[in-house]
């Protein structure tokens, strides 16, 4: 069984995110597509970022009636920040009979020169990457483990969806309803 690995920090989940997800699942050879939430993202800092149980919540919430998408915490039990090359292998060892890959962004391609062993993902792993809007032309654009995916696009992010949180404006129909419900009655982002 093939199984794309959405990796983000989902602080919170949104539509944008989904719909990737939603498209992979359905539109490619991937059976499933597992969002692992990083408690600690290591290029970005922790400023505004929910407890990670809580984002894994929030996914739960968002996926509960696609049976092609699950929630991983794996990233929960490993030392911090969460280099994608260690949970890749701890994933692998705790799964020998699946094989993975990963999904991103052409954002994400952008800097993948600048992630940690990012040789050795790209020897072992396949990328699944839709393209996103304004961004350049990569030297990994070519490359035979690259599988290049058209999606539909949500101009949103999640620093988008807080700010509108922290202002008092609707985040409807940005996120599904049970995450809209969940983050207002926490509280999350106020
Ligand atoms: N609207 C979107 N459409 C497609 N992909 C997205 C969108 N927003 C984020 N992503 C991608 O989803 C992955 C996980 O997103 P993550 O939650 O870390 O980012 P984000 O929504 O941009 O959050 P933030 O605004 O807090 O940086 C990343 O690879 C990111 O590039
Ligand atoms: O392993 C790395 O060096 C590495 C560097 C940057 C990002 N990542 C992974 O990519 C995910 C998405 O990153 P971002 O910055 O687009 O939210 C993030 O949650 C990490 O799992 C991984």
């Amino acid at each position: 069984m093939k199984i794309g690995l959405f990796f983000g920090s989902f602080n919170p989940i949104h539509i944008g995110h989904l719909i990737i997800a939603n498209t992979m699942a359905e539109n490619t050879d991937l059976q499933e597509v597992w969002f692992v939430i990083s408690p600690h993202n290591p290029h970005k800092k922790k400023d505004s970022l929910l407890h990670a149980f809580d984002r894994y919540d929030m996914v739960e919430k968002a996926i509960y009636d696609n049976p092609r998408l699950r929630a991983c915490d794996i990233e929960f039990h490993l030392p911090q920040p969460s280099y994608t090359i260690h949970t890749l292998a701890h994933l692998q060892e705790k799964y020998p009979q699946k094989q993975f890959a990963l999904i991103m962004g052409s954002d994400n391609l952008v800097n993948f020169k600048n992630w940690k062993n990012y040789e050795k993902i790209l020897e072992y792993y396949e990328l699944y990457v839709y393209p996103r809007p304004q961004t350049p032309a990569t030297e990994f654009d070519n490359h035979p483990k690259i599988k290049w995916v058209k999606a539909p696009l949500m101009d949103i992010s999640a620093t988008y969806l807080r700010e509108c949180i922290r202002e008092g404006k609707s985040i409807r129909y940005l996120v599904p309803e049970a995450v809209a419900e969940l983050i207002q009655r926490k509280k999350f982002y106020q």
